[in-house]
């Protein structure tokens, strides 16, 4: 079998700091642990230059290949154009998105740049799966250095509406780039359809059948894959998960109170603040619950330097503090809000001790959190998940009470039956809900996308010879 080089901005090297930030490092790392192969991308790290090659680091199965990126580099490449224009366009945020020429030209630089870096590492034989926003021009760059390699690309994150798309000024170098891709998948049936339109309506290119795309001058397949949980790791880990100390000591503080749980990266695409906002309007509309509920929310910083991050956080604390001291009592902390990340294996075990779990982005790739805290209930007596139709993960967890996070009093009605909720009705959601989970894994997931990778090149009829015109 051929070997798998997975390309991502972000990696996960064992027992390093940036680890375990969000899901695409958790999952990818997952998938490459079966049969393993090389994980290139950034270390992390800003240093005084960027690296003038990759640093390798050997833990098997996966030879970890990383670059450190310069103060330069990672500002107006991570920061700039990967996380103020294409995140918040794509997470439909044009009030944030800017479009300096600079940033644009540091993320060409740094793309081209890893193309370098890449390149002397790839064997004739290897499969290329290229990771999320920051790459998206990693193809095209590899192609021009001769690279005849299958090259797949999976975008995590949404792909906006065509009219939203437009706006960005780069729109027809970010679609040719990637129709450079053998394969292109997406997280969602939305995504999809989003980009065909741009290829129907913009690129002058076509829709064949089966998936078949031919724009630019190449033919490749466009997909859904939506991503995946390891559904059974997790569920025996949440199992177990009383003997970690901390979800003792959860338990403990927890007394005969309801727990709601928010778990999240500190980002505004998250919609933390609408969520607090729906939790202060449940203490008002519902006061009977007041001293029975707590509601428990882990947000980890997260790229800190974006100016819009800086201020989600201070928002968030003014809300949490305002919103304690409107309800708090002598003996009872309505809000729990921690700015710090908690390990996944305990993360598990407070989502089992929950009576519900809040995941209300305005907008989400697909939000992985949804579909851990499913895993993690107990089969004969589940939490209840609330989760925004606005997430990916809201197409396969569609038993979830589904609300619409800009809707504050439709989210605490939704909290309200939650708690109110039989167990009839508790058990029979959860059931349709880990159904698709265990079938659409994690490893099914990584196995999809590489089938349909190994089936490139791609032709369209027309190409073949003998094909009348
Ligand atoms: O690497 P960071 O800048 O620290 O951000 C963390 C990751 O955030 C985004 O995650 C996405 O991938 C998840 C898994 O597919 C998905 O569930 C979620 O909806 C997406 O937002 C981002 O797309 C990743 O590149 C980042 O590494
Ligand atoms: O304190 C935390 C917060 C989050 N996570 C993990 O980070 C991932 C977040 O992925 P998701 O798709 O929900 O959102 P993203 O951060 O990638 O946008 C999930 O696997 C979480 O379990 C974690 O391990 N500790």
């Amino acid at each position: 079998m051929s070997r798998l080089v997975v390309v991502s901005n972000r990696v996960a090297v064992p027992n390093q700091q940036a680890a375990n930030t969000g899901g695409l490092a958790v999952a990818l790392r997952e998938a490459l642990q079966a049969n393993g192969g090389v994980w290139f991308g950034w270390s992390g790290k800003i240093a005084q230059r960027t690296s003038s090659q990759p640093t390798l680091t050997e833990v098997a199965p996966v030879t970890y290949a990383t670059v450190d990126l310069g103060r330069k580099d990672h500002s107006e490449y991570y920061n700039g154009f990967a996380n103020r224009t294409l995140w918040p366009l794509f997470h439909y945020r044009l009030d944030l998105a800017e479009f300096p020429r600079q940033n644009y030209e540091g993320y060409l630089r740094v793309n081209s740049l890893f193309a370098e870096q890449l390149r002397p590492l790839l064997g004739d034989d290897d499969d290329i799966w290229i990771h999320d926003y920051h790459m998206i021009p990693l193809a095209s760059e590899l192609r021009r250095l001769g690279v005849r390699q299958r090259i797949g690309f999976f975008l995590h994150t949404p792909f906006p509406a065509l009219e939203v798309f437009l706006a960005l000024p780069s729109h027809e170098r970010i679609a040719r780039s990637l129709c450079a891709y053998d394969v292109v998948g997406f997280q969602t049936m939305n995504d999809l359809r989003a980009f065909l339109d741009y290829i129907v309506n913009e690129s002058g290119g076509e829709v064949l059948e089966d998936g078949l795309v031919k724009a630019y001058g190449r033919t490749l397949k466009a997909q859904v894959f939506p991503i995946g949980v390891e559904a059974e790791n997790l569920a025996r880990t949440a199992a177990h998960a009383l003997k970690v100390p901390a979800v003792r000591r959860f338990r403990e503080s927890q007394r005969d109170r309801a727990f709601l749980m928010g778990v999240d990266r500190l980002d505004y695409s998250k919609g933390i603040p609408e969520r607090f906002e729906a939790f202060q309007r449940f203490l008002e509309r519902y006061p009977a619950w007041h001293r029975q509920v707590v509601m428990v929310q882990i947000a980890p910083g997260s790229r800190a330097e974006v100016p819009e991050y800086k201020q989600i956080r201070e928002e968030l604390e003014a809300r949490a503090g305002h919103l304690n001291g409107a309800f708090a009592d002598y003996d009872w902390t309505p809000l729990r809000y921690l700015n710090k990340g908690v390990p996944r294996e305990t993360l598990v075990g407070f989502f089992r001790l929950s009576a519900a779990a809040l995941v209300t982005p305005l907008r989400d790739g697909m939000n992985l959190v949804a579909k851990e805290y499913v895993c993690a209930q107990s089969p004969h007596e589940p939490g209840v998940l609330i989760l925004s139709r606005f997430a990916g993960a809201a197409r396969e967890l569609d038993a979830a009470l589904l609300v619409n996070p800009f809707d504050p009093d439709g989210v605490a009605d939704a909290i309200a039956r939650a708690l109110n909720m039989s167990m009839e009705e508790r058990v029979e959601r959860w059931e349709a809900m880990i159904k698709p989970l265990r079938e659409n894994s994690l490893d099914a997931w990584r196995d999809s996308f590489l089938k349909a990778l190994r089936q490139a090149p791609y032709a369209a009829p027309s190409d073949t010879p003998g094909h009348a015109p």
